[in-house]
């Protein structure tokens, strides 16, 4: 007989939500990694025992761990085809992100700045724009998402806006479809001095907007292309930004964003 991390995690796998509940009450940990490095939901998701799955969730499971091989319960059970139980675990993860951000931005409008991305350094490297907490911000490989984000705003030609330059990718990719204009709003002031030093403020057909895109609104217009790819921002301001959205795009334009969402 294992001890009960164990037999927390044998109960999962056996689908035995009686068993896992019991156990929890008793005070069973939920976060237990076996020998393996797999967590009691790890094991459930991986059999598809949503019920199990759920009441682990419940009891405050983490969603979001990682095994050795680096996989999340969610990797398990989508791995394993099990889409019920994936979608508990999509769910639970996008409800945590959704609590987060509210709290974050909680603590923000209280005063309390710390981790404000906007206001500490970044690094460029060849192949990433990395933060002060050395978390990429944009890397290279993204590229190919990019150049399709781009050429689907960039579909209906015309007038086309960009939140957030990063690396630029999604502007060089723009920028091949020759749009009558080019806005793009950034708030970082190194990553605004590198877009000057590297002569985007000299293209004809670009227009620089430096701030926060909440705090330039009122210099935007209406656009046929619209792209949104902040860093450091929740789902609320993504969501915020939505709200604008009827207004910025004009009737017939095409909308599209990346903001790492579903992100586990
Ligand atoms: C992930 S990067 C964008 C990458 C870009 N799509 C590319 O292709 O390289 C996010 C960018 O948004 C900028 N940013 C963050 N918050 C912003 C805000 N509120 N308004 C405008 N830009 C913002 C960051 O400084 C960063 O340059």
């Amino acid at each position: 007989m294992g001890t009960e991390g164990e037999q927390l995690c044998e109960a999962a796998r056996n689908g035995d939500v009686a068993r896992v509940k019991t156990m929890v009450e008793s005070g069973a940990d939920v976060s237990f990694f076996d020998i393996d490095g797999l967590t009691p939901l790890m094991h459930a998701s991986k059999f598809g025992h949503t019920h199990v799955v759920k009441a682990l969730l419940e009891a405050g499971a983490p969603w979001n761990a990682l095994s050795s091989s680096n996989q999340s319960a969610g990797d398990f059970a989508m791995d394993s085809g099990h889409q019920e139980a994936f979608e508990v675990l999509l769910n639970a993860g996008i409800q945590a992100e959704l609590i987060l951000g509210t709290i974050a931005r909680k603590s923000k409008k209280d005063g309390d700045s710390e981790g404000d991305y906007l206001e500490d350094r970044v690094t460029f490297s060849e192949d990433k724009l990395m933060d002060s907490d050395s978390k990429a911000v944009m890397m290279a490989w993204e590229k190919p998402l990019m150049e399709a984000h781009a050429k689907a705003v960039c579909s209906g030609g015309g007038n086309i806006l960009n939140v957030g330059f990063g690396m630029g990718l999604v502007d060089t990719a723009i920028q091949q479809y020759g749009p009558a204009t080019h806005t793009i709003v950034e708030a970082h002031p190194e990553v605004y001095e590198r877009m000057l030093r590297t002569g985007w403020g000299k293209k004809d057909n670009v227009k620089i907007i430096f701030g926060r895109w909440q705090d330039v609104l009122s210099q935007l217009e209406s656009y046929d292309g619209i792209f949104f790819d902040t860093y450091g921002e929740y789902y609320e301001d993504l969501r915020d930004f939505h709200q604008h959205l009827p207004k910025l795009l004009k009737p017939g334009g095409i909308y599209s964003f990346f903001n790492g969402l579903c992100g586990a």
